[in-house]
């Protein structure tokens, strides 16, 4: 698992390396110009004119670091420092190490419209980690010319202005890719932040090696090996009894896709054995479409109402396309008063449960809610930004003591001990209905075959994003419809156990 860390924990590690390697302070920055301008010179060449924004505090001694070692590589580069903050020692150290090689340009004004028009590249190493309130005045002034310049802008460490673990005011630079040191921040993973951080990137500089893994923390980012340590290989001598029989509950009159899909994807995570509990219209549908399925038939025509006995499943999935009718509402209430297994529940069970809260408390732990930003919000209430949701989601995890994963760009999984998984895979070609129904087949699936309701989480929800990436490769972003998740959720298994699934 790779670590998010707050910007005290970033300091600690810094001083640490400092006192503990060690390392001169100075030469730690150093570290940090050269990773910075390794990851840029593979991506700009000298033809491009550059200039550099920098403030007086420790990410304009990066900058100020940075131009020099462009120039040794013979980039233009013009260095624009704001003047106002008191310089810190490294921030002196590299102005000394730069004499001669080219004049600073100070800005002690608001600088004319046209400051950056003979770049190419901006980069922004105005304020990093060290950010303590909004940017405002000549900060502000010359973030809004980075801001208009037509120029690839570049950030150092943080975009100038974003606050790494708190919600942002005031003027922020738009970065479109950020190189921040070591670790991801917190706030590289909120859908607000986008526009100022862009892409990011991390280059690692080296700090301590030791206290970095000592250090404790709730946040948590997802990769390929996490996953593969994750994913359990099938035995030699199993049965289908092996791998679980799960029921999902899933579809109703004009929404017997929504089950299609889950049913589908639930096969292909690996399952056992399914049965599906449908409404009448539903079941000649889904007997073609998913042949591998049982059907568990409701006698009511457009909508489920009552499951005949949940005993001897090994999960519930619940949700897709289900609707809210009234009998929908009592057969939710039944199962919940009955089955004490874990769930997966997504979509109108959640909406179901948000409207009738003392079902929520029944949720049997163990369960995985599914929950995309406006179901979380029915759930547990409005929030003024996305670090406070991040802190509802998990209570509500502990609340249930089950996990809860809210759906987006970066999918957060919640465990009830209140530790946060961001996944990584997934792309915008994945914002397209019945996407999260897949979603909600791969986790029961995984559910069924005893994986643990987080390892199912992080496990499910990665292969999802990957599916979507295979598929975005072959077919692009545009096109991708839902199905597609399913026809590649086996590449993606593949992917994951390297080559075993
Ligand atoms: N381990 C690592 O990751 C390494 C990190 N390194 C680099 O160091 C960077 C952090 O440097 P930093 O601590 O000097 O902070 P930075 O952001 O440059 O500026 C702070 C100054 O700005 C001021 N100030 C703050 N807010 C303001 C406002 N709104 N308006 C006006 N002023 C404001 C603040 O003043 P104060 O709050 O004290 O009043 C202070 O004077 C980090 O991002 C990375 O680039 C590498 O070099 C080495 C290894
Ligand atoms: N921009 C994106 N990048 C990555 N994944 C995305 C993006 N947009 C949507 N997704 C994924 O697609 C799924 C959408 O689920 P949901 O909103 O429940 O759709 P539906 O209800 O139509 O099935 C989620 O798993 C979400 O993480
Ligand atoms: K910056």
């Amino acid at each position: 698992m790779t670590k998010i860390l707050t910007t005290d924990q970033i300091r600690t590690l810094d001083a640490y390396t400092i006192q503990h390697e060690p390392v001169a302070s100075i030469d730690l920055m150093e570290r940090a110009c050269r990773a910075f301008v390794e990851w840029f010179i593979k991506r700009a060449d000298t033809s491009r004119r550059i200039g550099i924004v920098c403030g007086t505090g420790n990410n304009g001694g990066d900058g100020l670091g940075i131009a020099r070692m462009l120039l040794a590589r013979h980039y233009t580069v013009t260095v624009w420092v704001v003047e106002g903050g008191k310089p810190t020692a490294d921030f002196e150290a590299n102005r000394t190490r730069l004499l001669g090689n080219v004049i600073l340009q100070m800005i002690a004004d608001t600088p004319p419209s046209t400051i950056f028009d003979t770049c190419d590249i901006v980069i922004d190493a105005l304020f990093g980690s060290g950010l303590s309130r909004p940017l405002e005045g000549i900060y502000a002034a010359v973030i809004e010319r980075i801001n208009a310049a037509a120029a690839w802008r570049v950030a150092v460490d943080v975009p100038s202005g974003l606050r790494a673990d708190a919600p942002s005011q005031g003027a922020i630079v738009q970065a479109q890719d950020t190189v921040s040191f070591q670790v991801p921040k917190l706030a590289f993973f909120f859908a607000s932040n986008a526009p100022y951080v862009g892409t990011w990137h991390i280059v690692d500089i080296g700090l301590h090696k030791g206290l970095l893994q000592d250090t404790e923390t709730d946040h948590y980012y997802v990769s390929n090996d996490d996953v593969h340590r994750r994913w359990k290989p099938r035995a030699r001598f199993s049965h289908k009894g092996t791998y679980g029989h799960a029921l999902l509950v899933a579809g109703s009159y004009g929404k017997t896709g929504a089950a299609i899909l889950a049913a589908r994807a639930l096969l292909r995570a690996g399952v056992g054995l399914l049965t599906i509990h449908t409404p009448v219209r539903g079941y000649a549908i889904l007997q073609q479409a998913v042949p591998e399925a049982m059907v568990s038939i409701d006698p009511f025509e457009e909508y489920a109402s009552t499951l005949p006995s949940s005993d001897g499943y090994s999960v519930i999935g619940v949700g897709p396309g289900l609707g809210q009718a009234d009998a929908t509402v009592k057969m939710m209430r039944k199962i919940l008063e009955t089955y004490r297994k874990p769930m997966v529940i997504d979509a109108d069970a959640l909406n179901i449960l948000a409207a009738h809260r003392e079902l929520l408390l029944r949720v049997p732990a163990g369960s995985i809610l599914t929950p995309h930003p406006k179901e979380f919000e029915r759930l547990a209430g409005k929030t003024a930004n996305e670090f406070e949701r991040l802190e509802k989601q998990k209570e509500l995890a502990r609340q249930l003591k089950s996990v809860v994963v809210v759906k987006g760009a970066y999918t957060s999984i919640t465990s009830p001990g209140g530790v946060v998984y961001f996944n990584t895979t997934g792309n915008p070609g994945m914002a397209t209905g019945g996407t999260g129904d897949v979603l909600t087949g791969i986790l029961t699936g995984l559910l069924a075959q005893s994986y643990t309701s987080l390892d199912a989480a992080i496990l499910g929800v990665y292969l999802h994003g990957l599916a979507g990436d295979l598929a975005t490769h072959d077919l692009g972003e545009d096109s991708l419809v839902a199905s597609d998740l399913v026809t590649y959720l086996p590449a993606a298994f593949l992917k994951v156990s390297g080559g075993k699934s």
